[in-house]
């Protein structure tokens, strides 16, 4: 699975499975950056809000040093919201911290900017507590700055990250260039199909995020993962993760434990069966009302996905 890729639409080849980093604690991601790299990991997903760039950087570094080259890697991160109307120092400052020249995908983290100048680099609040957002900033003036960084050799692609069917329609029209991915939760009980449908139409690849439902893996249990899983002979973290294949996408599996590093690179071959199984759940869970999206910031901002709108 290592070796497997997907075409992006700027030609890029993009592979099937990264390495996340988010949550990755300091002390581990290094280890878990290059003992994924030496695996044959050939995707790392980072972002400057993690905050341990600094440690990714370092797993890269020892990585190279074993013979990994940084052409045969795809190395992405995004731009902070606080950093959405500055793209190029917020790039800047991610390269600087990550030991490269350049990433291969940039990404808008959310369609939202916080206060640039408020009492914190990352996560700024009013005395209220609450995030300060500037609400009246529009987020396809930060994509316009996005596709400026094309030129710069400093990312080869750019996208975006959390955007719903409506915030890619309020997007794509003033678009010069036509995000390269979309990265989204995505996974059996969030498959968030009508993004999915709407960036398979207009080329745009779909990265899916906390697969196994985030921390902790809270869909090992759920029914049919388990059943296909037995079925095969796996964990039901491979057909988490093998669910994505079929579907065309790009699927991130965090981890900083050594041996589920290794065990995520083998995933399975999901036959029609499995395929309508997790489909009839998704569809069943969707008619209920009951989809799990494990991941949603208090921002406070509505994004128009429709289990939150
Ligand atoms: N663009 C965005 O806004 C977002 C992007 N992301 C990206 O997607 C990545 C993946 O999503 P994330 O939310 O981290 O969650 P995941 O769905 O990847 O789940 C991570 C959790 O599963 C555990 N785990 C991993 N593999 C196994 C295994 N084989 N068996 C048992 N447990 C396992 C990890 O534990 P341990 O590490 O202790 O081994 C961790 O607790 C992120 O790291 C980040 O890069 C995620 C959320 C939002
Ligand atoms: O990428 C992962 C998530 O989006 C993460 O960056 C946010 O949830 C962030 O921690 C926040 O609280 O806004």
């Amino acid at each position: 699975m290592a070796n497997k890729t997907f075409k992006l639409n700027t030609g890029q080849d993009i592979p099937a499975l990264g390495l996340g980093t988010w949550q990755s604690e300091p002390g581990k991601v290094r280890e878990a950056v290059a003992h994924a790299l030496k695996a044959g990991y050939k995707l790392i997903d980072c972002a400057y809000c993690y905050a341990n760039e600094e440690e990714v950087g370092q797993g890269l570094a020892e990585a190279f040093a074993a013979g990994v080259r940084r052409e045969d890697i795809f190395v992405v991160t995004k731009v902070w919201a606080t950093y959405t109307t500055r793209v190029e120092l917020g790039l800047q400052k991610s390269l600087e911290k990550l030991g490269l020249d350049y990433v291969d995908l940039f990404l808008v983290h959310w369609p939202l900017l916080m206060n640039p100048e408020g009492n914190d680099d990352r996560f700024p609040k009013l005395p209220n507590g609450e995030r300060d957002i500037i609400h009246s900033h529009n987020h396809v003036d930060t994509w316009k700055q996005m596709e400026k960084l094309v030129g710069t050799g400093k990312t080869k692609a750019v996208g975006v990250s959390n955007y719903s069917k409506r915030y890619l329609e309020q997007l794509l029209p003033h678009a010069t260039i036509v995000p390269a991915v979309n990265q989204i939760e995505n996974h059996p009980a969030l498959p968030q199909q009508e993004i999915v449908d709407l960036c398979k139409e207009k080329g745009i690849h779909i990265m899916a995020y906390s697969p196994l439902g985030s921390t902790g893996g809270p869909l090992f249990t759920a029914e049919p993962v388990v059943k296909i899983a037995e079925k095969h002979g796996v964990k039901p973290s491979a057909v988490l993760l093998s669910y994505h294949i079929p579907r065309g996408s790009t699927v991130l599996a965090k981890s900083v434990t050594p041996e589920r590093i290794n065990e995520n690179l083998n995933l399975v071959d999901l036959d029609a069966d499995d395929v309508k199984l997790l489909d009839d759940y998704s569809n069943k869970l969707t008619a209920e009302g009951k989809l799990q999206r494990f991941v949603y910031p208090p921002f406070g901002v509505d994004f128009g996905f429709p289990d939150k709108s």
